[in-house]
């Protein structure tokens, strides 16, 4: 329970929404308790005047009394229709102020989980699958919802409800009291019980379903492997195993809810015939009136709903304990990468890599080790080696996705570490190796990094991108969509778009990961070509595995498990004979092969 304190706060903003609520239910249930006393009267009446009916049967003045008695009944019959209609209206505004604000509360922790989501380092993201990620910003805060909304809706419409009844009873006669309520912890405690078994069976159902439904949404996604291999029987079987396991559980679900309900009513009779048994000697004794019984069965059968809600409530504030603690769990996780410095300077892009080293904290992988290199404002730095050689950990360590572990790279002779990262970033055009592209339309993917932009910018970014070509073959040319509702692009035409976007920023930095692979040589000169129009007097980075890409690079490193074993231009580089000459070769021969 202790992690539902985190919502005090919320409680405290909405409270001119939860303090009228309470003194809605207050009134509602006061509306809903005193009928039963006119139902009482009415009782008391009927049975006086049938014998005073029948007293003066034979005598005109029957018809007298006659109209008397039904005028009466009529009056007590309006009476409580107004009642009811009163406390129809103060539950309506019950709801609108209490589960009102159990949607703003909702609205409320939604973004502040979204923004701290969004101050989280790659690391997090690296650690946590999207799937948990989404739940704890969807379910879970649904959950805790069901907590702030209709829980404690109920539990004070319950405890003033109890409060009424008990007072009113008592008041009558305590001893019909007492064997009235007798049945009612029975009721508590059962309906708790089955309650929790319910909801442990939902939650099978629930894990069984997501299971499903991943294994479904995979296996679409995985559709063209699935045909290629001829495996659609096989996946069918997986299916349909899963699919029973989820009818099974459904099923025992079903009869668990088949029982419920009768052992409900049950316990409600008893309390009701113990009612009418007790009631009807306590007027044998003269104790109370016939229309006390009718009053009575009308209390017993008000409080069978909100003691039935009791157990529902308890589960749910038990589920939202449990969500509320998963939140907390992240809104409680502090940002690795942290930057307090609010200036906001424009970058020349001198780099320099001071004995850096890099261990991925989760892995354990020393994928940076001992780095030393420089490169000046407006040069082009080339970076190549061998597959998982540490390559784009050097480029995320540019970003300052992670923070190195010992060393320090500085921007423009200040360490990265004290910069304003916002302000460092957003003078960064960074194009990374996986291309990720929105669902949205080309125009609006190659401007992402810009707040406000022009046509004529995103036309001459995907020109220099080399992809303007290619776009205007569209029938919506830029306002073409894409992702699952649009289009699905070339591999090559992604990255040339990936490339728009970082070119379109103008950046102070340019950041290449392998950007170019999916790119024919004659495009990529292109790019090149480009690229050295655009970034003159700008520092570029660019990370390929072919020579042809970087040859023209004012300085290539080389790199090998984490080290730089070479660097130099691509001259020098050959004069050493080295690994590098050794690529160059082997990649000449694999040309001349094909
Ligand atoms: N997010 C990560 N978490 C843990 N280890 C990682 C992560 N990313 C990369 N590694 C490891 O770090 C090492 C360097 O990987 P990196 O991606 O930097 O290589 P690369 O030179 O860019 O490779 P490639 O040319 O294949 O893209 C590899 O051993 C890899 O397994």
């Amino acid at each position: 329970m202790k992690h539902l304190s985190f919502l005090n706060k919320y409680f405290y903003k909405y409270k001119w929404w939860i303090i009228p609520g309470i003194i809605f239910v207050i009134i509602s249930n006061i509306f809903g308790v005193v009928p039963a006393q006119v139902v009482g009267h009415a009782f008391n009446l009927i049975t006086e005047n049938i014998a005073i009916y029948q007293l003066f049967n034979g005598f005109n003045r029957q018809q007298v009394i006659y109209d008397i008695f039904s005028y009466s009944l009529f009056f007590f019959g309006i009476l409580i229709l107004i009642m009811y209609l009163i406390r129809g209206l103060f539950l309506f505004f019950m709801r609108q102020t209490i589960i009102l604000m159990s949607r703003h509360i909702e609205y409320d922790m939604k973004n502040e989980i979204y923004a701290h989501y969004q101050k989280l380092s790659l690391g997090f993201y690296r650690r946590n699958n999207t799937g948990d990620l989404m739940n704890r910003a969807t379910e879970d805060v649904n959950r805790v919802r069901m907590y702030v909304g209709p829980a404690i809706m109920y539990t004070i419409n319950t405890a003033v409800l109890f409060c009424l009844i008990i007072y009113f009873m008592f008041d009558v006669n305590s001893t019909l009291a007492i064997y009235c309520l007798l049945p009612l912890p029975v009721l508590v405690i059962t309906i708790y019980y089955v309650n929790t078994l319910i909801n442990n069976k939902s939650e099978k159902i629930q894990e069984q379903l997501s299971k499903l439904s991943s294994f479904v949404q995979e296996r679409f996604s995985g559709i063209r492997v699935i045909k290629s291999y001829v495996r659609e029987d096989q996946t069918q079987a997986v299916f349909a195993q899963e699919s029973n396991a989820y009818k099974t559980n459904a099923m025992s679900l079903v009869k668990v809810q088949a029982l419920f309900y009768p052992s409900m009513l049950l316990l409600v009779g008893l309390s009701t015939i113990l009612t009418v048994y007790i009631g009807g000697k306590q007027v044998i004794d003269g104790a109370i009136t016939p229309g006390n019984i009718a009053e009575f069965i009308v209390y017993v059968n008000q409080l069978t709903f909100p003691v039935t809600m009791l157990g529902w409530v308890t589960t749910l504030i038990q589920r939202a304990a449990a969500s509320q603690k998963r939140i907390n769990e992240f809104l409680q996780l502090a940002p690795d990468i942290t930057s307090n410095n609010t200036e906001t300077p424009e970058f020349e892009g001198k780099i320099s890599f001071k004995n850096v080293s890099f261990t991925y904290p989760d892995t354990g992988i020393e994928a940076i080790k001992d780095i030393n290199f420089e490169i000046e404002k407006g040069k082009f730095l080339a970076i190549i080696g061998r597959t998982g050689s540490g390559k784009s950990t050097l480029a995320n360590l540019i970003m300052r996705m992670y923070d190195v572990d010992s060393g320090k790279i500085e921007i423009d002779g200040k360490e990265l570490k004290g910069l304003n990262l916002n302000n460092y970033r957003d003078q960064i055009g960074f194009v990374p190796q996986e291309v990720f592209l929105f669902s949205d339309t080309i125009k609006n993917n190659i401007a992402f990094g810009l707040s406000a932009v022009e046509d004529g910018q995103v036309e001459q970014a995907a020109k220099n991108a080399a992809v303007y070509n290619n776009i205007i073959d569209f029938d919506l040319k830029f306002e073409t969509m894409l992702g699952e509702r649009g289009i699905t692009l070339s591999g090559g035409q992604k990255q040339r778009v990936s490339i728009a976007r970082a070119l379109i920023k103008e950046p102070k930095i340019l950041i290449f990961d392998d950007c170019l692979s999916a790119v024919d040589t004659k495009t990529e000169e292109e790019i090149l070509s480009n690229l050295g129009k655009i970034m003159k007097g700008k520092t570029s980075v660019l990370i390929a595995h072919r020579i042809s890409t970087i040859k023209n690079a004012d300085k290539i490193i080389v790199l090998d498990n984490g080290r730089i074993i070479e660097q130099g231009t691509h001259d020098e580089l050959l004069k050493n004979n080295g690994a590098y000459a050794e690529m160059h070769d082997n990649q000449l021969l694999e040309e001349e092969n094909s």
